[in-house]
This record gives structure tokens, C-alpha cells and sequence, in this order.
């Protein structure tokens, strides 16, 4: 049985005007850790609401631990752990107090799961009765995480658990999860940050709400269909619109303090074109190498292919 299932899902807002999600399915293997990513607007948290049985799609269906969204609503809710994007916290009560009001609300104690969150709760038990306004963003992320979990769920929806946190908090974060999911759990989680994708076993990349692409991030990456180069000289924005303007390239686009750069296939062009073309354009301190496609890469060019137009 998967964990979750998605079917055809679409929903609009403003009477139908405003498609937020169409057609999205994708499946959840049970024990995973599957990470949905896609930058904002993309349609991740409307798919979570629908999955958490907050909000009605449209059309399609979708099942979470084996129930209905629809139908089997009261059954999900028990099942299912949920950290929304914004902080779900009761600023005003304390660690302890929102853990217990958690746990009161799912008719259990603290006590009773404690073996579950013990690891990420030690972290902050030390600042238990301080209120959680004054926490710092991986403090609150912990202490959300733990309230998340302490009824025990099967499954895990966590909408943009690691946006706005620290470097160092993201990465315990991921640690924590990757331990969660060793304990059974299934983790479906969405993050905008291209570098999380790696941590996950599969992936779905989002965009305009719909499904570019399913598989494992190893898989993706290997199936980036061409030859990618990497450029650099000293004016990269001139060297960013000469690229653009040449009739070899398919596209350019800046990455860190790099231009990515495929070629049109049949071209017959190589690195040699390209550092020609940048001579007579006048880069003189040209540095261009080939390079392994990241998973930004390859989310870029699914863009690409979808609307059809290359990216200049
Ligand atoms: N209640 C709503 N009413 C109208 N439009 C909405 C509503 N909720 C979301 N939208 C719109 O639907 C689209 C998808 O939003 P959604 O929040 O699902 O995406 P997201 O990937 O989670 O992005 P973000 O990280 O910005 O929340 C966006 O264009 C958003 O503005």
C-alpha cells in the first residue's frame, strides 16, 4: 500500500480563475521520504491542505494511509502529523504548553510517544518553559516538528518546514528526518531550496501546479538530455546577453557566479565555438568547462521543455 496517493488533483481559487493545482498525481511509497519541490506559489501548500482533508480539490482524488480524503476525513486526521509553512505554534504558551496542548487535542500525553520525539525534544527541553514567541526559527522548527509527532502519526506532511532557517538548523533538520523515517515513518515534505532535493529518496518537481517530473533525484539528474557548460568571465552580464544573442545556444542562465549554458542539438558546436564566439565578442579572460547537470538544472530545463521556449 502506498502512503499517499494523488489522482488527477486540481483545484482553482477566485470561482476558478486562479489554477493553483491541475491534474497532480504522484505516489508515496510507505516508510519514504519524499520531497515535493518547487518555489513559491508553485501549488505545494494547496496540495497539502488538500492531503491534510483541510481543503476540497476540484476534481481527481487522493488517499493518505490508505483512506479518502474526502470520505475518510476523521481517519486521516488521526494518522496524519502536519507542520504547516507558517509556524502552527501558540506563541503565547510555552515549549511544554504547546506540546501538551498537542497532545491533549490527539488524547494522548507527552509520556506516552515520548520515545518518538525524545531526540529532537532534548534538544529544547532545556528552554521548556520558555514561550515559543521567543524562540529562535529552528527552536520553533524543532518544538513544530515535535508537536507534529506526538501522536504518533504514520505519515508525515511537512509544508516548507525549512524555509527561513538557518543553515545549520536546516541541516539538523534534515538529520532528524532522515532518523524519523528510519523509525517507519512516512515523510512527505516540500521545500523551495534545490540542495534539499539530494536528501530525499524520491522527488516531484512542481511548477504553476503541475508535475514536471517523479523520480529519484539521481534519475533526474542523469536524464538532463545534453551537454552542460559552465562560464565565467571578468563583465558576466555582457558575457550573460552575448551567450543569449549567439544562435548556438538554447540557453543561458546565471548560476551563482556561473553561466549554465546547452547548446542547440545538431549544432555540431562545442566549448571551442563558444570560447570563439566570447573572443569576438570580446571576453578575453573566458573560462568555460563542461560540467555535471545539479537537479536545478534539471528543473530549469523541465521548465523549459514545458512552456516550450528556451530561456531567452
Ligand atoms: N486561498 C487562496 N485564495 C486565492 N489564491 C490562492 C489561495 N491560496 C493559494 N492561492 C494561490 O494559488 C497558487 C498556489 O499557491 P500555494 O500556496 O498552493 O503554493 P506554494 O507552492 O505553497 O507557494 P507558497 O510557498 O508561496 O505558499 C498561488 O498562485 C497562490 O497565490
Amino acid at each position: 500500500m502506498n502512503a499517499v496517493e494523488l489522482h488527477k488533483i486540481s483545484k482553482t481559487y477566485d470561482k476558478g480563475k486562479l489554477r493553483a493545482v491541475h491534474e497532480v498525481s504522484f505516489k508515496v511509497k510507505k516508510g519514504e521520504l519524499f520531497g515535493l519541490i518547487g518555489s513559491d506559489g508553485a501549488g505545494k501548500t494547496s496540495l497539502f491542505r488538500i492531503l491534510t482533508t483541510v481543503l476540497l480539490a476540484d476534481s481527481g482524488s487522493a488517499t493518505v494511509a490508505g483512506f479518502d480524503v474526502v470520505k475518510d476525513y476523521q481517519q486521516i486526521r488521526n494518522r496524519v502529523g502536519y507542520m504547516p509553512g507558517k509556524f502552527s505554534l501558540y506563541q503565547d504558551l510555552t515549549i511544554k504548553e504547546n506540546l501538551e496542548f498537542f497532545a491533549a487535542i490527539f488524547g494522548t500525553t507527552i509520556d506516552e510517544n515520548y520515545e518518538l520525539i525524545k531526540d529532537i525534544y532534548d534538544q529544547i527541553k532545556p528552554f521548556s518553559d520558555r514561550r515559543a514567541g521567543k524562540l529562535s526559527g529552528g527552536m520553533k522548527q524543532k518544538l513544530a516538528l515535535c508537536c507534529a509527532l506526538i501522536h504518533k502519526p504514520e505519515v508525515l506532511l511537512l509544508d516548507e518546514p525549512t524555509t527561513g532557517v538557518d543553515v545549520v538548523s536546516r541541516k539538523e533538520f534534515w538529520a532528524m528526518l532522515k532518523a524519523l523515517k528510519e523509525k517507519g515513518i512516512t515523510i512527505l515534505v516540500s521545500t523551495p531550496y534545490m540542495d534539499e532535493a539530494n536528501l530525499c529518496e524520491r522527488i516531484a518537481l512542481i511548477q504553476n501546479g503541475e508535475i514536471m517530473s517523479v523520480d529519484t533525484p539521481e534519475n533526474i539528474i542523469k536524464s538532463f538530455p545534453t551537454t552542460l557548460f559552465a562560464a565565467k568571465s571578468e563583465n558576466i552580464y555582457k558575457l550573460l546577453n552575448d551567450f543569449r544573442s549567439d544562435a548556438k545556444v538554447d540557453s543561458c542562465y546565471a548560476f551563482g557566479e556561473f553561466l549554465h549554458i546547452t547548446l542547440k542539438e545538431n549544432g555540431g558546436s562545442d566549448i571551442e565555438d563558444l570560447k570563439e564566439f566570447a573572443a569576438q565578442k570580446g571576453h578575453n579572460d573566458i573560462f568555460i568547462q563542461q560540467i555535471t547537470p545539479g537537479i536545478e538544472d534539471s528543473f530549469i530545463r523541465l521548465m523549459q521543455e514545458k512552456t516550450q521556449k528556451p530561456t531567452h
